[in-house]
């Protein structure tokens, strides 16, 4: 194999075309061929001269960040996590009931992040005497607002005001409460995921009934799991009940949840877990308890309230997919102007707070028909075309100097929708990349004179140093030339696909040739 190389790379900006939609057709089989893409060495380099992109920037670092830090990452003996709780709800002024609440948030969230309530909708809540219990309780109020259906087993419930709350708020969302005999023996059918609330740090000794035979009938389930039918996934909230809180599960004869949400920090019993999913919540710990007990945690991306540990999840890349479930769109929901059309969806997805909205895939091919994709930057969009701006040398560049044609694909997940524009391309005017250059954060514009686009360089020092000499430049605030270099192309589209996914595959493409 040969060794990478660095290449730098730019950026890019968009407008749009009038025409009707008179030739549109809906076309619902998809193509069935499946495409083997070679695999080969990528020379890259990810150029972001200082931090124009900002908090964005910074969150995705946190996140990459959490993903690194999986070694360092420390547990808590029995001892050291009832002591924690204490100085939480002493000295530091917490109640339990803030606790509880913030810890069955995070196990809803997480939860949330792996198993979808479109295809995991029946949860299963067995809930336990002390507080592992009450965050059972409160994570089936969250997922019952986040659309799923939860029910609970809550045999040995606790008097107190705030668990008689926590049951009175479920009983006024109607969250059906079954007793022990109300289940099943075999829970395998009836539920997609069970959450095991039962024990947390303070369980000790053998389980007692009647939670001794809740967790036989979890530790059942492992014969479908090994079997490899399909059986409700496990997630245990802060430790696996009837595990020992340190040692784990010493008779090896215990259930193994999918999923484990340690609360504050793992307890040591989770160094034994091997699940594929390992969750970290209770994201109210503040730095005198992090210094005391010496925590290292990972950061919590952005606002969450959960972050992955653990080793990441193996997955059968075979297996991934969704079902499509959106509204139809049919001939008479499309504009007969694709460019308003466009329009209303971008609109859409900006409305639907996607990140990235203006992000598309950029493919060119070279005179011999060479074909190379990238993402770039819709910078605008109206009546005369799609505008994204980059460096006139770039290897697009020298694609669309030979070939001046593209397409463009927005893929706005969160949607269910694809957007492909296909056209003719050319240069934006001087003036008009002109005044977009000028428009754009001073870190963007030194990075657009530091990069020379596409091409290998040394290492990223290279670029570093080119961008401090700048920034000496024009520290003086003087005004920082578009290099002859960089600018816009627009894309007058001739063919537009508007496409909406749908169950089964079946999915809604209206097109129009223009
Ligand atoms: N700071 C945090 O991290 C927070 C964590 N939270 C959650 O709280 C639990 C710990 O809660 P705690 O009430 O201390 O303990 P448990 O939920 O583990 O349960 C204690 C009850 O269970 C009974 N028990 C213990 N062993 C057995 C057994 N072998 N068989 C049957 N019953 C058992 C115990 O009864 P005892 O009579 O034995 O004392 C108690 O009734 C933590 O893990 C987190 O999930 C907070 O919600 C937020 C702050
Ligand atoms: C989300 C995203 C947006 C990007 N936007 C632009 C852009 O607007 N202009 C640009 O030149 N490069 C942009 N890039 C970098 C390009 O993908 C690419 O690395 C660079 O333009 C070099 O491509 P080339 O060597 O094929 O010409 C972006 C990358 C990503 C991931
Ligand atoms: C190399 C490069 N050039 C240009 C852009 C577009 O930047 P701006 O929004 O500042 O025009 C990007 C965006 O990611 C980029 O990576
Ligand atoms: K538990």
């Amino acid at each position: 194999m040969r060794p990478f190389l660095r290449k730098t790379h730019l950026m890019t900006r968009l407008f749009f075309t009038h025409h009707s939609f008179s030739n549109s057709t809906l076309i619902i089989p998809q193509s069935s061929r499946s495409f083997q893409i070679p695999l080969f060495n990528i020379p890259h380099g990810v150029f972001r001269p200082n931090s124009s992109s900002g908090i964005r920037w910074f969150s995705s670092k946190s996140r990459v960040e959490a993903m690194q830090n999986l070694e360092a990452i420390s547990y808590l003996s029995q001892r050291e996590a009832a002591e924690v709780d204490e100085i939480l709800m002493g000295s530091l002024g917490f109640s339990v009931d803030q606790l509880m609440e913030l810890a069955g948030l995070s196990v809803a969230t997480s939860v949330a992040e792996v198993y979808k309530a479109s295809e995991y909708k029946r949860v299963l809540v067995i809930c336990g005497p002390g507080n592992n219990g009450g965050d059972g309780l409160v994570a089936a109020r969250h997922l019952f607002h986040f659309g799923y259906k939860p029910s609970i087993c809550y045999p040995k419930r606790t008097a107190k005001p705030l668990y008689t709350g926590l049951v009175t708020q479920l009983e006024s969302l109607s969250v059906p409460f079954l007793t022990v005999d109300d289940l099943p023996l075999d829970l395998s059918k009836d539920f997609d995921i069970i959450i095991d609330a039962i024990f947390g740090f303070s369980f000790h000794g053998a389980p007692r009934p009647p939670f001794d035979d809740l967790i036989q009938r979890l530790t059942s389930l492992n014969d479908y799991k090994e079997a490899n039918q399909r059986s409700p996934a496990i997630v245990s909230v802060d430790i696996p009940s009837g595990w020992h809180v340190e040692e784990g599960d010493i008779s090896d004869s215990s259930f193994k949840p999918d999923m484990l949400v340690s609360l504050t920090a793992p307890k040591l019993c989770a160094k034994k877990f091997n699940g594929p999913h390992h969750f970290l919540g209770g994201r109210f710990v503040p730095p005198s308890i992090v210094n005391k007990y010496n925590l290292h945690l990972p950061p919590y991306p952005g606002t969450a309230m959960c972050v992955r540990i653990g080793k990441p999840p193996q997955v059968d890349i075979a297996a991934l997919r969704e079902n499509y479930i959106s509204p139809e769109f049919l001939e008479e929901n499309v504009d007969a102007d694709p460019i308003r059309q466009f329009r209303k969806w971008f609109d859409d997805a900006v409305a639907a707070n996607l990140r990235e909205p203006n992000a598309m895939s950029l493919s060119t091919a070279t005179s011999d028909g060479k074909p190379s994709s990238r993402m770039v930057l819709l910078k605008g969009v109206d009546e005369d075309g799609f505008v994204w701006y980059t460096n006139y040398e770039s290897r697009k560049a020298h694609d669309l100097a030979e070939n001046p044609r593209a397409s463009l694909l927005f893929f706005w997940e969160g949607l269910n929708r694809q957007v492909r524009v296909e056209g003719s391309v050319q240069k934006v005017s001087e003036e008009e990349s002109e005044q977009y250059f000028h428009s754009r954060p001073q870190g963007s514009q030194l990075g657009a004179i530091a990069s020379p686009q596409s091409s290998v360089v040394p290492g990223r020092h290279f670029l570093i140093n080119k961008y401090k000499e700048l920034e000496d430049t024009f520290s003086n605030g003087s005004l920082i030339p578009k290099p002859k270099h960089w600018g816009g192309y627009r894309l007058k589209p001739e063919l537009f696909e508007f496409w909406q996914g749908q169950p089964s595959r079946l999915h809604d493409r209206l097109f129009s040739s223009l």
